[in-house]
């Protein structure tokens, strides 16, 4: 559609019957860690016996604290969508993107999804000690390609990510990558497949400025192609560049939930501003 201003919310997909079609529905959701070895003795035989004999009665006795890292969390996707999730240090965005994953169970409350989300952190596993090439294989077939389609796919992945720019590094170890190539690689290889919901932490933030622009041309068409895409990052400018709604966490409440610029605005309030350049730390002088 030609006369669709450019910053126009997209029109999303929907029903024969007019309705938005949901992908993930959060209903509730307590999200709590617990974490053991923090009372005295820890690490003995004797905590860990505790531990198992103690379980309900003295989770505490036995050094078991507990993190509630989201609390009371509701909201509903829906199929074409892009949503930035945003909040302070530690208020419980990558934890709620790996429960909506699958990967950490709830506390109360139910998290359904519509199809195979996928996680696509900064830290996705992929092997160290394997070649570039050989890591482009393990993820297309854990993201359920089959080879031929990998192989297929396989050149338009590393131009993708621009690793063999350089160099032939695609034959080296990913080990040996630096942290921005490794992100590059993982982000192309999960956007080499197109994802009923697709859940990126932190990825562009990684890339240098040319590989943000592509990953957010990519972000793009993903979803156009099919289906939601969550996008946690503390670049608010990526959010407003990707996502047209946004959703506030922070201490693991869902403090707001909009229009990307109406919930950035208030989000740079609280945090005091919009975002700057990170100023560079000052060399110490020499003792
Ligand atoms: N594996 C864990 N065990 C115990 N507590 C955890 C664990 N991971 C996270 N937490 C706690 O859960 C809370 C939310 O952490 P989370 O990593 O989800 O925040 P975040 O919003 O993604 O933070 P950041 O912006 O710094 O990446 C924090 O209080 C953190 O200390």
């Amino acid at each position: 559609m030609d006369d669709v201003p450019e910053d126009a919310a997209p029109v999303l997909p929907t029903t024969a019957d007019g309705e938005l079609i949901p992908t993930v529905v959060c209903d509730g959701v307590d999200i709590v860690y617990r974490v053991n070895g923090t009372g005295a003795g820890r690490g003995t035989a004797t905590a860990a016996l505790n531990r198992i004999l103690r379980r309900e009665k003295a989770e505490k006795a036995a050094g078991v604290r507990k993190v509630h890292a989201v609390k009371k969390v509701s909201f509903v996707a829906y199929k074409g969508e892009a949503i930035g999730l945003i909040g302070t240090n530690g208020s419980g965005k990558s934890t709620l993107l790996k429960a909506v994953a699958g990967l950490l169970p709830v506390e109360n409350g139910k998290i359904y999804t519509h199809g195979q989300p996928s996680l696509l952190g900064v830290n996705a596993a992929l092997m160290g000690d394997l070649t570039g090439e050989r890591n482009v294989f393990l993820g297309g077939l854990a993201m359920g390609m089959s080879r031929e389609e990998v192989k297929a796919r396989y050149q338009d992945i590393v131009d993708f990510s621009g690793i063999n720019e350089k160099g032939d590094f695609i034959t080296l170890p990913m080990r040996t990558y630096s942290s921005g190539m490794g992100a590059r690689l993982r982000f192309s290889i999960a956007a080499a497949k197109d994802h009923d919901v697709l859940l990126i932490d932190e990825a562009l933030a990684t890339g240098d400025r040319s590989f943000q622009r592509r990953s957010e041309e990519r972000i793009r068409e993903l979803r156009k192609s099919a289906g939601t895409v969550f996008l946690v990052s503390h670049n608010n400018k990526s959010i407003r560049d990707t996502c047209d709604r946004v959703l506030w966490l922070e201490r693991g409440e869902l403090r707001m939930d909009g229009p990307t610029e109406q919930v950035l605005e208030a989000y740079e309030a609280f945090t005091g501003g919009a975002d700057k350049p990170k100023a560079k730390a000052k060399p110490k002088p020499k003792a």
